[in-house]
């Protein structure tokens, strides 16, 4: 075997052209499948448990709604319930409030304080509720900056104000200012903190912003910091019954995943692409990990099973286009998902595999899109695989051809070749609401000539997936010989002459100023779990492309995260009144 560029290259398939394939020794699978298969769950929730968890609803709907509950201390409340993942429950009734803390203009109530009003311009932007940023208007000078001098900037308010600055649309300067101060106030008066407390600040300016993290992870976290002596000081400010709920509920959902887990993983054994494509990354679990921090809730078990499926198969199909395939070979499979019928003969095996198991599995998914909404999606999953195709075979010819596309082109073909439009896709198909999709679903193209229209939200949330995957695997694709990334293309641009690190600084730039457009799409087109199934992509894909390449090299850290998410249950040492333990299964 000879090595180019790092990777090495296959030579056992030689036919007489001296075909040379390449392989880039990827990361063995993680996870041990059988294992998963052999696991033991309960299917459903005792009746016991039940009767407990709806207790405990009943409980804090009532907190929620209580008379003459201060906006402040209902504003916390909501922002509890969303950090610990229990927000769902009360979606209806958290709106209500929330709109009528809009319409009555209820930031008049918290003049001196910063970090309720900064809360409330958060969560009305998360829940597409107009909130101008004059709602921070009492807290700044006469130039629109906060003023330095204002007693109310203790470090809660400025956390909250930092928190709050990532809802900002594009154009609105004033809170990048903002974040700014925040973050230099904030690390002034770091010194003078209590370790614990400076620990807390510095955890919250490393780590991804609230309004990006994942919300099961940050659920994770939540229960997490409810623990020991953390759990002390918090006592006073959170309801038991908040805490007891998002335990069980935690746990709850957690059983509900992990049977998914195991139904996933049977396909994924069934389909043999793990031996037939040995070349290929392998990981299933961290796909589903991805589909369930896109769809948590257990309504969406649909979304998750094609998330999980549809990324297994594209993470293999990547490292077709990318390594292993011939441009001919490459071409030939393109045209064959073109046409999506059995005529696959001339494939080489190892594409047979897979063009097998991207129809079988889209047949499966259209039978149920059939089964429970009663129309046919075959059409559209056969023209989303194919754009992809098309677009993967674009950045195959770059690469064998080694030119450079315009960092135009390049991101006009990189959107799609993120693989969000077609996740996302999928994932809309199976949704339960006809109507809240029948707008990002809508297909007039009879003979199939026409390329998808994809809602705008789609293309900016893929954006980001791209941006952030170029920005993680930059330097090791360069290393194996991959073609142009975001990195490459501006570095070569113009002149020629940026350097790795205004590449760096762009790509960052690039993904805050695409982050600001989608909380725009999302304040002005408000399309409920369509929405949500879009930003909650934007905000895995930071997670997992943060710190490294979480899917083709997961390292200790993510595995205890994927551990943490759909193995380990939540304990707080909480009992119900009965003295039970909140965990089932
Ligand atoms: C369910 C769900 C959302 C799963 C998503 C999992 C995930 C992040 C899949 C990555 C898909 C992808 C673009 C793979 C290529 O990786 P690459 O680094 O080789 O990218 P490139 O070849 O396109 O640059
Ligand atoms: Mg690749």
């Amino acid at each position: 075997m000879a090595s180019v560029g790092g990777a090495t290259l296959y030579s056992e398939q030689l036919p007489p052209a001296m075909l040379q394939r390449r392989s880039a020794n990827y990361q063995p699978k993680t996870w041990d499948y059988d294992s998963i298969c052999s696991m033991q769950y309960a299917n459903k929730p005792s009746k016991q448990i039940s009767s407990v968890e709806a207790s405990l609803k009943q409980r804090v709907r009532q907190l929620l709604l209580k008379e003459d509950q201060e906006v402040a201390t209902r504003l916390r409340i909501i922002g509890q319930l969303q950090s610990l993942g229990v927000a769902y429950h009360f979606e209806e009734e958290i709106t209500r409030i929330l709109m009528s803390m809009h319409v009555h203009d209820a930031y008049l109530l918290l003049k001196h304080d910063l970090s309720s009003t900064a809360l409330l311009f958060r969560m009305l932007r998360a829940h597409g509720i107009p909130a101008s940023t004059e709602i921070l208007g009492a807290f700044c000078d006469g130039t629109g900056d906060l003023e330095a001098a204002n007693p109310s900037l203790d470090s809660d308010g400025l956390v909250a104000l930092y928190e709050a600055s990532y809802l900002a649309f594009p154009g609105e300067a004033m809170l990048d200012r903002a974040r700014a101060f925040a973050v230099k106030r904030l690390q002034e008066l770091m010194p003078s903190m209590k370790p614990f407390q400076r620990e807390k600040i510095r955890d919250v300016l490393l780590d991804l912003p609230l309004h990006w993290r994942a919300p099961r992870l940050q659920t994770i976290r939540s229960l997490e910091e409810h623990r020991g002596d953390l759990y002390e000081t918090c006592r006073d400010i959170i309801d038991p019954s908040v805490l007891q709920l998002a335990v069980l509920d935690f746990n709850l959902v957690q059983a509900v995943h992990r049977s998914e887990l195991l139904e996933v993983t049977r396909w994924w054994k069934e389909t043999g692409l793990g031996e037939k494509l040995p070349f290929a990354r392998d990981r299933l679990v961290e796909c589903f990990f991805c589909a369930a921090c896109i769809a948590p809730e257990p309504c969406l078990a649909g979304c998750r099973e094609v998330l999980a499926k549809v990324g297994a198969l594209i993470v293999h199909l990547d490292d077709v286009y990318d390594l292993y395939g011939t441009l001919d070979e490459l071409a030939m499979f393109t045209d064959a998902v073109g046409a999506w019928s059995s005529a696959a003969a001339a494939l080489p095996e190892y594409m047979k595999a897979m063009y097998s198991a991207i129809r079988s599995t889209s047949a499966a998914a259209v039978d149920r899109v059939m089964e429970e909404q009663g129309y046919d999606v075959l059409p559209l999953y056969k023209k989303a695989w194919h754009e992809l195709c098309k677009a993967f075979l674009v950045e195959a010819k770059w690469q064998h051809e080694r030119t450079m596309p315009s960092l135009d082109e390049y991101l006009d073909n990189g959107w799609i070749t993120s693989t969000g439009p077609l996740l996302l896709l999928h994932a809309f198909t199976m949704l339960q609401h006809t109507q809240q999709q029948d707008s990002w679903l809508r297909d007039d193209d009879d003979d199939g000539s026409k390329d998808m229209v994809y809602p705008r939200l789609v293309e900016l949330c893929s954006r980001v997936f791209r941006l952030c995957n170029d920005r993680a695997t930059h330097e090791a694709e360069s290393e194996q010989g991959e073609g142009p990334s975001f990195i490459a293309c501006h570095m070569a641009e113009g002149s020629g002459g940026a350097s790795e690190e205004d590449a760096r600084g762009a790509v960052a730039d690039a993904i805050a100023e695409t982050l600001k457009e989608v909380n725009r799409e999302v304040a002005f087109r408000n399309t409920g779990a369509a929405n949500s199934l879009c930003v909650n992509l934007a905000r895995i894909i930071q997670g997992i492309y943060r710190d490294g390449d979480g899917i083709t090299s997961p390292t200790d850290s993510r595995k205890r995260l994927v551990k943490d998410l759909l193995f380990t249950p939540a304990d707080l040492d909480i009992c119900d009144p009965l003295g039970e333990r909140y965990t089932d299964g």
